[in-house]
């Protein structure tokens, strides 16, 4: 839903193909939109909101090879990070989690979380989340 790189990086294009009803000329530059990609409703039931179960049981991955969603984007340029973001992710986030208890400030709550994004070539989110870490108390 929130592409890290939304357009990916730019392709341009080695010969002359036609996609669909659309030609597109020798060295053309090509955007892949896979931020629109990845909240298309032909695709995905109520793709804005945010239901990580639904990837459960699915087939589709994110290691380029499922054009329904591209978050590393795909083909010869694809993120080659790839590897170690999968690993690291979940190191992180289940350490941090393991480690503190987390409480948003200002009495935010992840239903009132403003999830407004700023465009650029990367995405950011226009209001930072203020995550505050307390001690586990047993
Ligand atoms: C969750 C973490 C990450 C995400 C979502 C991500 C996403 C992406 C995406 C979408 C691209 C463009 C791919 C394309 O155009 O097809 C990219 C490129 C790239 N990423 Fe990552 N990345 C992540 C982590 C990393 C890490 C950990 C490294 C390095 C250690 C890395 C290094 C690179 C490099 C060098 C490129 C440029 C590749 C090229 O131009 O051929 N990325 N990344």
């Amino acid at each position: 839903m929130h592409p890290a790189v939304p357009l990916l990086i730019p392709r341009r294009a080695g010969a002359t193909v036609q996609v669909g009803s659309y030609t597109i000329p020798e060295g053309a530059q090509i955007l892949v939109n896979v931020w629109a990609v990845g909240r298309d409703p032909d695709t995905w039931k109520d793709p804005n909101k945010f239901i990580p179960e639904r990837f459960l049981g699915l087939d589709i991955d994110v290691k380029g090879q499922n054009f329904e969603l591209l978050p590393f984007g795909g083909g010869r340029r694809i993120c080659p990070g790839l590897p170690l973001a999968i690993r690291m992710l979940h190191l992180m986030l289940s350490s941090l989690l393991n480690s503190f208890n987390w409480e948003l400030e200002d009495g935010v709550s992840p239903e009132t979380m403003d999830m407004e994004e700023m465009f650029g070539i990367t995405l950011k989110k226009a209001q930072p989340v203020r995550a505050v870490p307390l001690p586990i108390t047993k």
